[in-house]
């Protein structure tokens, strides 16, 4: 049954540390599930109404308490996740993870899934994790090679979700075994000492338990569910951590990946004033960063969300304090679409055996070897699926691919028997699901379209994606920008908007660009006034840079290129 459901936001005080300087004892009052915080003058209240306030006091056990029921809800495949967030040294990384001692979130959900595995063995399910972390705005396997580890790119799954190509998948089938891996594996998380904290996070890390559930009576499996563990590294000051240079570098790529997450909340806020509808509203800038793209499903998708927001009783972290109040107060009018039954639905196979020592080699999840546009095809096989759904027709689920477990799909049932065993309404839901799914498609049809109309500036080269070069990309996506900016000169905003998203694809790092797109987006709406750009600014011939013009997009923002940042 789908529903919607906000994003539910806690909060947590950490109790004082030496480290904290002057205290206000008055600073921060919890009443109930209300929290007011004063500014550092001591002259400004601000007030919150927040779904659950923990004091400084509180212990693991009572939070983890807390978010339990949110967990529990992936035990009946509804995937969700629970991410915390607050200034450097506020406790994320303590209550996400804790110590041997005063275990905190993450090992107490796996305690808890295992628990439940043993206590109802008629609810089939196996389990594995990942586990990555984003530094500087790269993706990295904290399960996979530690002595040259490598970056991974995102990509998009035949389902829509934004996933890490090539990533570990670790069957586990004990908390013994699970905590002896993880361990390893948060050891290589990246951390340093600033002024704050003596082991200060240097980067988000998001542990994914995946529940492979099955019907063994039925010769049933379904996509798993996940429950996704984020601990976000902490917005800083870098007047307050007595950051160094690197420090510096790290700070900003989490205070700007912490920004486009304010933005893409804002964004999303902004659509449910309007009472936009899926994907028709102003655009939300996931793309932005690796952050917001990996947290997609948590802001405005499918997965149920908990924040937990956590502050420092410093006083000079008044500010901080408010900012992650207010954080919280907006996330909180955050809708997600929730859909266990259409989650568990999609795809039917041969059952999952349960993780076992024949089957506990890790798992590499991608979504191919094949090129980052690989996924029309998938939705090609897809649209097929639905439409023969719609007509009756027998489609074999393997024609999907599988490409979130990893597993080839041997299907014995057909999409048409598991329609049979649907109400009315489960199938109207299955239905408007998949008519969604074919629009999702036709739009990837669409690009892949125009990459054709592109050819002769080489585009055709795009199932190589993965393998070229930052440089290269940089090469294309400029090439593509000189194409848009003559639509976009010419009048046609649509042509234009196709085209610099084309371009977009290849430097998803370009503020400048992802400014424009939304420009456009905004003029083809009607909200602000088509900006005709000038005929002087398209290049004549190759693609030459342009100088001087600041609002140049053939110049795209080469000092954010990776290129220019010595990474290629
Ligand atoms: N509720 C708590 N009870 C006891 N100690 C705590 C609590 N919360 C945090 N601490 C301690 O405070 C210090 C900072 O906490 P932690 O490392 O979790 O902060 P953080 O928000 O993850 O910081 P960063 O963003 O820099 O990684 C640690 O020494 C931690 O053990």
């Amino acid at each position: 049954m789908s529903s919607s459901k906000a994003i539910a936001c806690h909060v947590r005080v950490r109790p004082s540390c030496a480290t904290d300087g002057k205290i206000n004892t008055e600073g921060i009052k919890i009443d109930g599930n209300s929290i007011s915080a004063f500014n550092k003058e001591g002259d400004k209240k601000y007030h919150f109404d927040l779904d659950q306030c923990h004091d400084a006091v509180s212990t693991q056990e009572e939070v983890f308490k807390s978010v339990k029921p949110v967990i529990e809800q992936a035990f009946k495949g509804q995937s969700t996740t629970i991410f915390t967030y607050g200034v450097t040294g506020s406790g994320k990384t303590h209550t996400m993870q804790g110590t041997v001692t005063d275990p905190g979130i993450i090992p107490r959900t796996i305690e808890a899934v295992f628990q439940k595995q043993s206590e109802s063995p008629s609810t089939s399910f196996s389990v594995s994790f990942s586990y990555v972390e984003i530094l500087k705005d790269e993706v990295y396997d904290l399960l996979g090679d530690r002595v040259e580890p490598r970056k991974r790119e995102i990509r998009m799954s035949p389902e829509g979700h934004n996933i890490v190509a090539d990533l570990t998948v670790q069957p586990i089938s004990s908390t013994t075994e699970f905590n002896i891996l993880y361990d390893a594996a948060a050891k290589t998380r990246k951390t340093a000492a600033t002024r704050l904290n003596s082991s200060s996070s240097r980067s988000h890390a998001i542990l994914t338990i995946y529940l492979h559930h099955s019907d063994q009576d039925n010769q049933l499996s379904f996509l798993p569910s996940k429950i996704c563990l984020t601990d976000l590294a902490g917005s800083e000051n870098n007047n307050l951590t007595g950051n160094d240079k690197e420090r510096m570098r790290e700070s900003s790529a989490i205070n700007t990946s912490l920004t486009t997450l304010g933005k893409v909340v804002d964004a999303l806020n902004e659509n449910a004033k309007k009472g936009v509808k899926d994907g028709t509203g102003p655009f939300i800038p996931y793309r932005e960063s690796k952050l917001t793209r990996l947290l997609q499903d948590a802001l405005g998708g499918r997965s149920l969300g908990l924040l937990i927001c956590c502050l420092a009783p410093g006083e000079k972290f008044a500010r901080d304090t408010i900012n992650t109040l207010q954080f919280a107060k907006k996330s909180k009018s955050v809708e997600n679409r929730l859909n266990a039954f259409e989650q568990n639905t999609r795809r039917i196979s041969a059952p999952l055996p349960r993780a076992s020592q024949s089957n506990k080699a890790a798992i590499k999840v991608h979504t191919g070897a094949g090129p980052r546009h690989s996924a029309p095809t998938g939705r090609i096989a897809l649209s097929s699926v639905s439409t023969n759904i719609q007509r009756g027709k027998v489609v074999k689920s393997s024609s999907l691919g599988d490409i979130e477990n990893g597993r080839a799909i041997s299907a014995e049932k057909t999409k048409e028997e598991m329609a049979k065993g649907l109400t009315d309404e489960q199938l109207s839901h299955r239905i408007h699901q998949i008519v969604s799914e074919q629009m999702a498609m036709q739009k990837e049809l669409i690009h892949s379209k125009e990459a054709g109309t592109i050819d002769k500036v080489e585009l055709d080269k795009e199932n190589e994606f993965s393998l070229i070069t930052d440089e290269e990309k940089d090469k294309r996506a400029r090439v593509i920008v000189s194409h848009a900016r003559k639509a976009h000169h010419s009048g046609d905003l649509q042509q234009a908007l196709k085209l610099y998203r084309k371009a977009y694809e290849y430097v998803p790092f370009n503020r400048k660009l992802s400014m424009r797109i939304t420009e456009i987006e905004l003029s083809i709406e009607g909200i602000i006034p088509c900006e005709k750009i000038d005929e002087q600014e398209i290049p004549k011939s190759g693609m030459k840079r342009s100088h001087g013009h600041l609002d140049s997009l053939a110049d795209l923002s080469y000092e954010e290129s990776p290129a220019k940042k010595g990474k290629c």
